[in-house]
């Protein structure tokens, strides 16, 4: 690839030029003239042949003449001695209604194949200080997703923050798209996608998953997947941010920012870590983690007349809950949604462990005393279920006393009743998908817990929308069976 000398700034004041001296992957040393040298976070390009320019950004200064600096894109055909211009400033992404609707990547260039964004498209640096404490906007209205389990026992607030977490393949991403579906189809506002580190295929998806449904028409889908450099997948949340918090706080509209994988953000800063040379911390992770994920975290809040409502995804590494990457992002969030290996292989979906996952706003206080009883029932119920397993597998269920053949009747039937047909696995599943309002939700728990299905098969109650669906099935196994008997 041809690097012809980097084009003199446009502007008329000249902008120090350096000149690389070192590559390393995606770590470039670059070296400026005495006393020109670019500040931290600042970004710096490197003409390529005629298309958009490799975007560098500056992470140390190794001496007075000398900084390194973290590639966005790829380096692949960069060389030593290739003239690198300073922007002065922090990179600055495209913003406002012209994104909307667009795939961007990291650098804010589209990438779904459609036009080039305007030229005199607004933009905002990546780089921001959360809003001021004061201006802050802590909401306690409950977002309703449609989805049983998480409104019962994980409620999201509008303008809160809720992650997900799970081992690979126990369903994030699919919650997470079922979650689109649910919010942007009633939620005023505008849906950012961030994916982090993910599969290009899903990203790919979901494209063409909104472009069909007309959600993309309210979203914006920003991409660093994991095919990128540990630049893109580094920096692509503070793009989505600089996104959300120019809708947020110049046009004073409610965001859904829905982050997948937040986790592949703190990998590639680990990652980057060890390329810039940096001292590994626990478990090899990098020693400014609780740093790079409060940068990222604070800035994801609400202010007065807009709130920013997150939903992210946190990969678990071999489903250890104590990994410093995963409690480092738990601190910050509302409702942890934990999604559980074992609910998964039963083909429990959503998978949602009912007793490890918690939300702050499971409060009398917010969602009354009616929901909070029944929240606490039901999960006594499946922890009964849960300490009696080893019991039920060695004697059955018939050997238990008659109060826990009670327990574990109903808690049985609430495990099948919180499980639910997604819109977004209709085309592999064949099953229509649900979206059941809380006070379904609520009516038919109370209903089973009450002992009101005590004597239905459990088979009526899986992956079903309300209780009156699930009694319609019943109904009509009765009925079959009956017709069967004659
Ligand atoms: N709600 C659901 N209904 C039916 N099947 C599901 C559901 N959720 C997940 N699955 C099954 O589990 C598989 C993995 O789901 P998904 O890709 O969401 O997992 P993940 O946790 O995001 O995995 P990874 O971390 O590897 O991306 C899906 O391809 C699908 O077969």
């Amino acid at each position: 690839m041809n690097l012809p000398a980097v084009t003199p700034a446009k502007s008329d004041t000249v902008s120090p030029l350096g000149e690389i001296i070192a590559v390393r992957e995606a770590v470039v040393d670059v070296r400026f003239a005495a006393g020109h040298l670019p500040e931290i976070n600042s970004a710096l390009e490197v003409a390529w042949d005629g298309g958009a320019p490799l975007i560098l950004e500056v992470h140390s200064h190794l001496d007075p003449r000398t900084v390194r600096a973290v590639a966005l894109m790829s380096t692949s055909g960069l060389a030593r001695h290739v003239m690198v211009r300073a922007t002065g400033e922090a990179l600055r992404v495209p913003v406002g209604e012209a994104v909307v609707g667009r795939m961007l990547d990291v650098t804010g260039i589209p990438r779904d194949n459609g036009p080039a964004l305007p030229a005199d498209v607004p933009r905002r640096a990546i780089h921001s200080d959360p809003p001021a404490m004061q201006t802050e906007n802590a909401s306690t209205d409950i977002f309703e997703t449609g989805v049983k389990v998480l409104d019962l026992l994980t409620p999201l607030a509008h303008g809160g923050k809720a992650a997900m977490f799970g081992g690979a393949g126990v369903g994030k991403t699919v919650l997470t798209m079922e979650l689109i579906h649910a919010m942007a189809a009633k939620y005023q506002g505008l849906s950012i996608f961030t994916g982090v580190g993910e599969r290009s295929r899903e990203g790919h998806e979901m494209l063409s998953d909104m472009n069909g449904s007309g959600v993309i028409r309210h979203a914006v889908l920003v991409y660093g997947q994991m095919n990128e450099p540990p630049g893109a997948r580094w920096r692509v949340p503070l793009t989505a941010l600089a996104i959300a918090e120019y809708f947020r706080d110049e046009q004073h509209k409610n965001v859904l920012l829905l982050m997948d994988n937040i986790y592949r953000f703190v990998q590639a800063g680990s990652e980057l870590s060890s390329l810039l040379g940096r001292l590994p911390s626990r478990v090899g992770y990098q020693s400014t983690l609780a740093t790079e994920v409060g940068a990222v975290e604070e800035r994801i809040t609400s202010v007065a007349g807009a709130a920013v409502t997150a939903i992210q995804t946190v990969y678990v590494p071999a489903d250890d809950f104590t990994d410093p990457a995963v409690t480092a992002i738990a601190t910050h969030m509302d409702s942890q949604i934990v999604l559980s290996r074992d609910l998964a292989a039963q083909g429990f979906y959503p998978a949602v462990d009912p007793l490890a996952s918690s939300s702050v706003l499971l409060d009398p206080l917010v969602v009354g005393e009616a929901h909070c009883e029944i929240a606490e029932q039901v999960r006594e119920a499946l922890a009964r279920l849960k300490s009696l397993q080893d019991v039920i597998a060695l004697l059955g269920v018939e050997e238990l006393g008659s109060d826990d053949r009670r327990t574990v009747t109903r808690a049985r039937r609430l495990q099948r009743f919180l499980s639910q047909p997604f819109t977004v696995t209709e085309k592999f599943t064949g099953q229509p998908g649900r979206s059941v309002s809380l006070a379904d939700t609520l009516a038919g728990c109370r209903a089973i817990l009450d002992g009101e299905t005590d004597d239905w098969a459990e088979s009526s109650l899986y992956m079903v929308g309300t209780l009156d669906e699930a009694r319609q099935k019943e109904q009509a196994a009765r009925k079959a069976a009956a017709g069967a008997a004659v």
